[in-house]
């Protein structure tokens, strides 16, 4: 078979990081301060307070009578009202009359505790004088997969990790990110597949692609973007669609490359549509509780949809396809993939069977999430 890319120079599509990138330091610092907050320690963002993070974090006696908490957590905690929290991952400032620890911060953080812990309140609602900073430690929060809350300013911290608000662009842009390797794999449902990985070097998810069928870049291959979902792909969860989807669209491109054309399946490391493995089993729990799928990821604090589709568009471009058809019942990422220049040509429906346990999920997409079902 050939290989998945227009003809170009002897290193097979398999490119080194250099050229255009975004700004290493500032990238660098980024996946840092992100390593730090998995491993509990303290960030500093600009000339900010300290943040300590209130999940990871290990009980060294750091104190401090002032939290950042997600506006959705604010207004579960009644300390500010609802149509403020509109946007949930918003950050509130909140102050306690005694000096909090991350004992205590933790029912504070973590919507799981609500009702089992008594609150160390009263607490009054700050204005924040660091809003970049602030904002950005949220996202830092979410990109690290923890719950989005931190001690403010704590005495006893330690050495903060530092980096800047304006750091997190250079390690979002899609530039970065370079084909690793390629290798053939024959798969079940189709012997003419290829596999090709992606990385970035400030970024530890390894995004794969895989080409099914000879490539004929005169011809739009069908496409679908699948983001990781660990429960549906690989323990055929009931809860969601996306065991079935994969396995689905896979069969189709199959399909169409016994037809003479190609298919390419973009596979995105971007668990729980962007908030992380833990973070969506959090919201599962939450969902038990009878809050849907939105409800569920606005009252963790962290964004319903927080995928990043430029880069699904770089690797598209790394492999040298402008055109595609795409599979999906999401106009969101039709908008998404020609807002970052691919061309779709086609919008193909990808509506699998409901069961008893996703049918809520199902219809909340189509409800609240704009889903063409
Ligand atoms: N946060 C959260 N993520 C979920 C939940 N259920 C599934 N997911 C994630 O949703 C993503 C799957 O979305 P996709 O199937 O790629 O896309 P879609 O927006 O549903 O659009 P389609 O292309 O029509 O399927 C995966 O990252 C899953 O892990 C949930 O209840 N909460
Ligand atoms: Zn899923």
């Amino acid at each position: 078979m050939g290989t998945a890319e227009r003809p170009r120079a002897a290193d097979h599509g398999v490119r080194q990081l250099s050229g255009n990138a975004p700004d290493p330091s500032a990238s660098r610092r980024v996946a840092q301060a992100v390593d730090a907050l998995r491993h509990g320690w303290p960030i500093r963002v600009g000339e900010a307070p300290v943040l300590v993070p209130v999940e990871t974090a290990a009980d060294t006696g750091a104190t401090s009578t002032r939290a950042l908490i997600s506006a959705a957590r604010a207004a579960t905690l009644k300390l500010s009202n609802r149509a403020e929290a509109a946007d949930g991952h918003r950050p509130v400032l909140i102050r306690a009359a005694d000096p909090l620890t991350l004992a205590d911060a933790r029912p504070i953080a973590d919507p799981a505790l609500d009702l089992v812990h008594p609150l160390k309140g009263p607490f009054a609602v700050e204005a924040i004088a660091c809003l970049p900073e602030a904002e950005a430690a949220m996202e830092l929060a979410r990109i690290a997969g923890i719950l989005p809350a931190f001690l403010f300013g704590p005495e006893g911290a330690g050495e903060p990790l530092r980096l800047k608000a304006s750091d997190l662009a250079a390690w979002a842009d899609p530039q970065s990110l370079a084909i690793a390797t390629r290798a053939r794999l024959p798969i079940s449902c189709s012997e003419e597949a290829e596999i090709i990985a992606f990385r970035k070097p400030d970024d530890m998810r390894e995004h794969v692609a895989l080409v099914i069928g000879n490539p004929d870049f005169d011809r739009p291959p069908l496409v679908r973007l699948h983001s990781e979902c660990l429960t549906g792909d690989i323990f055929g969860s009931l809860k969601c669609d996306c065991g079935p989807q994969l396995d689905g669209a896979l069969e189709r491109m199959a399909e169409e490359a016994r037809n003479g054309g190609w298919g390419v399946l973009l596979y995105l490391r971007q668990e729980g549509r962007g908030i992380g493995l833990i973070n969506k089993l959090r919201a599962y729990r939450l969902q038990d509780a009878g809050f849907d799928t939105v409800d569920a990821n606005a009252r963790l604090g962290l964004p319903v949809e927080a995928r990043d589709f430029p880069t699904a568009a770089r690797m598209l471009d790394l492999l040298g396809i402008t055109a595609i058809r795409l599979l999906t019942n999401n106009p969101a990422k039709v908008a998404a993939l020609e807002g970052a220049g691919v061309l779709v040509t086609e919008r193909v429906a990808h509506q699998l069977p409901a069961n008893p346990h996703n049918e809520r999920y199902l219809a909340t997409k189509r409800d609240r999430s704009g889903h063409l079902l």
